[in-house]
């Protein structure tokens, strides 16, 4: 029996200039034959009109719902590999209603979220990690985590995971040939094993190793300004978001328990984390003030501190300055406009140091090429494969516990089948990665994240 076919709405709930229904499955060009009527030439050609556009009038019976362009494609050469078609139609939040209302009342049924990509996996268009590249897609925020995930769904992440695989399958096949047909493992040649699992091994740790790059790209890069109060922490922040707010969409199942503000930098996104929740009261705020940005700061991937020099460079200050001196962190000194009594012989740490002015705007271009410069020196970029998913980086951490587990009993001559066992249990770690025997429980978590209609 064929799955049913679905119909969801494939653009964002609002009013645009167009928005597209999209239906998938074998009823696609029966429901649309019952409610197109072409203005111009006959009925839709499931093979003259594959991937053409025809214009027309979606009707039910009589009534003109909207004017419309149809794009009838047919399997599997398609998005799902089964029969799409895909309503292009007035971008007014009643136009789709309607249509999509008419189609389901044809027979048609309400795709769940991701539904549409989840049978892209599930019919081998894609693997599974091309399908969370998908869902990253829509949700990079910045130019790197567009790229990365463009990066990913054209295979890069899949292909390197093969690659590591056949390594595996390398070692694992000469083990069982041992197991099999020698006896007590007599002909094994524990070198040439030990080094195709080093090999996977090294590939598997580098992986692992992206994945803090990973996150500084999918996620932002955590920032903290830190300063006494009234340096001009708010300044700062409000000079940063003038320019360069960040549209982000609301990621699902992520909680955030802090309120963050997410400005773009250049190819980065910077996430500053806001205290914005005990801002209100300002008692508590004078009571929290530094020992608070502190805590944050300890999660930080980058800091910004901040010193007054129309003050004197006082305790709180040198506080700050012991907390950064180890750390990724940039050190301003504002209130420039005014007169100074601060001693920056006292900064004496490693740090760049950036002078501004927030009331007088200057600066801050500065800060923001520094910025942009720490991090594009931290070889995070478009060509390497980054780990941004955390799915990806626990089964990695799986698959290189077991490996080493091998490595450490094949090298001490501990029993074969041992070895074998963990092997082959990496070997399987690092196939639910690209959705090898991957369990429905997975899989619906997966494409939970996913919005209606893709
Ligand atoms: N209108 C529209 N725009 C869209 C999509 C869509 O489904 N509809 N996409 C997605 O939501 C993305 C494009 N991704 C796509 C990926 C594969 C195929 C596809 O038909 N692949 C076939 C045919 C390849 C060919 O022969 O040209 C295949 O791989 O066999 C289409 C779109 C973004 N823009
Ligand atoms: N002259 C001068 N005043 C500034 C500058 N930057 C900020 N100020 C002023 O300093 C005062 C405090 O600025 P804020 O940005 O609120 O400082 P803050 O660090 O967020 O203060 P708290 O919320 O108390 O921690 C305000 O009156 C600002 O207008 C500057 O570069 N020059
Ligand atoms: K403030």
């Amino acid at each position: 029996m064929s799955e049913a076919t679905i119909a969801a709405i494939s653009t964002p709930q609002g009013t645009g200039g167009i928005s597209i229904v999209r239906m998938s499955g074998d009823k696609s060009k029966e429901i649309i034959d019952q409610i197109f009527r072409p203005i111009y030439g006959g009925p839709i050609d499931s093979q003259k009109d594959n991937r053409k556009m025809r214009y027309g009038n979606i009707v039910d019976d009589d009534e003109i719902i909207d004017e419309v362009m149809v794009n009838f494609m047919i399997g599997p050469s398609t998005y799902t590999r089964e029969d799409i078609c895909e309503i292009n139609c007035h971008g007014s939040f009643i136009s789709v209603k309607k249509i999509l209302n008419l189609i389901l009342d044809k027979g048609a049924v309400l795709a769940e979220p991701g539904e549409f990509t989840k049978r892209a996996f599930l019919n081998g268009r894609i693997d599974l990690s091309q399908a969370e590249a998908v869902l990253d897609i829509i949700n990079s925020t910045n130019d790197l985590s567009q790229a990365q995930g463009i990066n990913q769904l054209n295979g890069s992440l899949r292909k390197e995971i093969d690659s590591i695989r056949k390594f595996l399958l390398e070692a694992l096949s000469r083990l069982e040939y041992s197991i099999n047909f020698t006896e007590d493992g007599e002909d094994l040649s524990p070198d040439e094993i030990i080094s195709y699992m080093q090999k996977a091994n090294d590939k598997i740790e580098k992986l692992i190793n992206s994945s803090n790059k990973g996150k500084i790209v999918k996620d932002g890069i955590n920032t903290t300004i830190i300063g006494k109060p009234n340096v001009g922490k708010s300044s700062l922040l409000n000079a940063l978001l003038k320019e360069n707010r960040a549209i982000v969409t609301d990621i699902p199942g992520t909680t955030r328990d802090l309120i963050s503000e997410y400005i773009n930098l250049g190819s980065f996104t910077l996430k500053i984390n806001d205290t914005a929740g005990i801002r209100d009261t300002e008692d508590i705020v004078e009571k929290i003030g530094v020992d608070k940005s502190i805590e944050l700061s300890k999660a930080s991937d980058l800091i910004i501190a901040l010193f007054d020099t129309s003050r004197k460079f006082d305790n709180e200050d040198k506080k700050i300055l012991e907390l950064i001196e180890d750390k990724n962190a940039i050190i301003i000194l504002n209130k420039t406009d005014l007169d100074s009594i601060f001693d920056k012989s006292l900064l004496d740490v490693n740090l760049p140091i950036i002078e501004t002015s927030m009331t007088e705007n200057i600066g801050i271009d500065k800060l923001e090429e520094t910025i942009t410069e720490i991090f594009d020196a931290s070889e995070i970029n478009r060509e390497s494969i980054l780990i941004t998913n955390t799915r990806h980086e626990r089964l990695l951490k799986s698959a290189s516990e077991k490996l080493a587990s091998s490595l450490y009993d094949i090298k001490m001559g501990i029993s074969l089948d041992a070895v074998e066992v963990d092997l082959r249990g990496s070997y399987d770690d690092l196939g639910l990665i690209i959705g090898e025997s991957v369990s429905d429980e997975i899989m619906d978590k997966v494409f939970k994240e996913f919005c209606v209609g893709k």
